[in-house]
């Protein structure tokens, strides 16, 4: 079997992880851990986060709290197949549209680039490396950005979403930390 085999396999045992794990109530919990983790950061750097879809823990009372303390947040937005992501800035009061895979983006935000990547994902191992929806979206990104400057890549997961080992490829961007409802992971 291939890398690309083993990851679409993983997926689907972590897919079935994350849906029980999301109607459990842990996203109070995982955004305490998330906020906490935030206020920690020096208050210049950009917050790249996402507008949840399908079962992803969402960071959105995270990005509502840091909107509110004058942070600057954004959003991925899909530019094109095999292309890196873009950031779009998001408010709490801004004007969304419905972007590619039923993720919403700021319909005018100006495109930021991020300091700290909080990056939803599939599944994560103790190594730092993660899952996404099999689109390489977040390792072109990562590898994009981080020759521009330093960037810390953030997994935010439900900790059930652990796996003993993701399948990895040479692409694959080892993450710096992993928050879930119980605490930070960092690698
Ligand atoms: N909330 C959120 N926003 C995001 C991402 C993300 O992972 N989460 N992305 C991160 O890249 C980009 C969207 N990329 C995506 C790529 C594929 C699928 C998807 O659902 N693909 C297949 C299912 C794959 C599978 O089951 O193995 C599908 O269309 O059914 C979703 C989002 C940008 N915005
Ligand atoms: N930096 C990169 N440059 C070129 N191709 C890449 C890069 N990163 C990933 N890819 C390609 O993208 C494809 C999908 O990658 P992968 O399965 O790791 O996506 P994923 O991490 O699950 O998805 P996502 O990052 O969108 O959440 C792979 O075929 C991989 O070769």
């Amino acid at each position: 079997m291939n890398t690309s085999e083993l990851k679409s396999m993983a997926r689907k045992a972590a897919f079935g992880e994350r849906r029980i794990a999301h109607g459990q109530g842990l996203d109070n919990d995982a955004n305490a851990q998330l906020t906490s983790y935030l206020k920690q950061q020096d208050a210049e750097l950009v917050i790249a986060a996402y507008m949840p879809i399908r079962t992803e823990v969402s960071p959105l009372p995270s990005m509502k709290r840091m909107a509110m303390r004058g942070r600057r947040i954004c959003v991925p937005v899909i530019v094109g197949d095999e292309q890196p992501l873009e950031f779009h800035e998001w408010t709490p009061a801004c004007e969304m549209i419905d972007g590619p895979f039923g993720a919403s983006v700021p319909k005018d935000g100006a495109i930021l680039i991020p300091d700290i990547i909080i990056t939803p994902l599939v599944a994560f191992d103790p190594s730092g490396y993660r899952l996404g929806y099999g689109g390489g979206f977040y390792d072109r990104s990562f590898e994009q950005i981080s020759e521009q400057k330093s960037i810390m890549a953030i997994g935010f997961a439900y900790s059930e979403q652990e796996l003993m080992i993701v399948p990895r490829e040479d692409t694959d961007y080892k993450l710096d930390a992993v928050i879930t409802e119980k605490g930070i992971l960092s690698f």
